[in-house]
């Protein structure tokens, strides 16, 4: 099974960022052919503040409803393609909060998982910006895993990668690829992202799909930068697929066969002793 990771560089256009969504996929479909294609987190919208997440954001609807221009936009790309397309995330409108929000769609368009982010970034960076993700957002409190061409996928969205009990629970719950999409800071992903998904990657063993966002946004007036580096590290933590500055895709092979190896020769599920 091959996966493209997207690579976009989205801002508060929404129409502008699905247009891109729509681009990036198709030139990856054509030329690398994947069966799953992998958007960052809130790819419907970055930056512009309170106003314009609120303009972004979706209710969603009921298995089989129909749903708002992104969700649509994402079934209409399954079915063009005949891929397995994982949203990234959306933001939803949850009434009371939004959510950030992961959707996947099978080939034929059918909504097939849906996660909401469980852990909210509110913190400082080192530059001494300010991030409080949870004065807009509400969390989940879910884990979710689907089933494509065999292989077991969980789901997490960016800052999740620090807490790896989220991760080991995915494992024990039978995946062998969890996806992260993400819009990682600049300033704590040239010093974390790689080291954290290779971690991730090691200790459980599960292929790490990771697509993000990259480039500048607006942000309250003040241009705030995202590191980008999307990539695909296979369950021994290497990385097999890595995206450029800029944006773009990358595609890497899932092979099971990889999987089994690596578990059956190093079986630290079975050796655990503390948790
Ligand atoms: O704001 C939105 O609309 C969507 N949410 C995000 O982009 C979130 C909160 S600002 N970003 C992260 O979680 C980055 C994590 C990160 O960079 C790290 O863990 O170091």
């Amino acid at each position: 099974m091959r996966v493209s990771v997207i690579q976009m560089n989205q801002g508060s256009d929404k129409a502008a960022n699905i247009a891109a969504a729509e681009r990036l996929i198709a030139a990856a479909a054509e030329s690398d052919r994947p069966h799953l294609v992998s958007l960052p987190e809130t790819w419907t919208n970055l930056g512009g503040g309170r106003d314009a997440r609120m303009r972004a954001a979706e209710i969603l609807p009921d298995p089989g409803g129909e749903g708002g221009p992104a969700y649509e936009a994402m079934r209409a790309i399954a079915r063009r393609h005949e891929v397995f397309v994982h949203g990234g995330s959306i933001i939803e409108d949850g009434g009371e909060k939004l959510f950030n929000t992961t959707l996947v769609f099978d080939p034929e368009g059918a909504e097939i998982a849906r996660y909401r982010k469980i852990h909210l970034f509110d913190i400082t960076a080192p530059d001494g910006t300010g991030y409080r993700e949870s004065a807009l957002y509400g969390g989940g409190d879910r884990l979710v895993t689907f089933t494509a061409h065999g292989i077991t996928f969980g789901l997490t969205i960016c800052y999740d990668m620090r807490f790896p009990e989220q991760y080991l629970a995915l494992r024990r719950a039978g995946a062998e690829a969890i996806l992260v999409p993400s819009n990682f800071t600049l300033q704590t992903g040239k010093d974390h992202w790689e080291v954290l998904l290779r971690a991730r990657a090691i200790e459980t063993q599960c292929w790490i799909i990771a697509a993000a966002s990259w480039g500048q946004y607006e942000e309250r007036g003040a241009q705030r930068s995202v590191y980008g580096h999307s990539l695909i590290a296979d369950p021994w933590g290497h990385v097999v697929a890595k995206a450029s500055d800029g944006v773009g895709f990358s595609t890497a092979r899932i092979e099971p066969a990889v999987t089994e190896r690596v578990r059956r020769d190093m079986p630290v599920l079975e050796h655990r002793r503390l948790a």
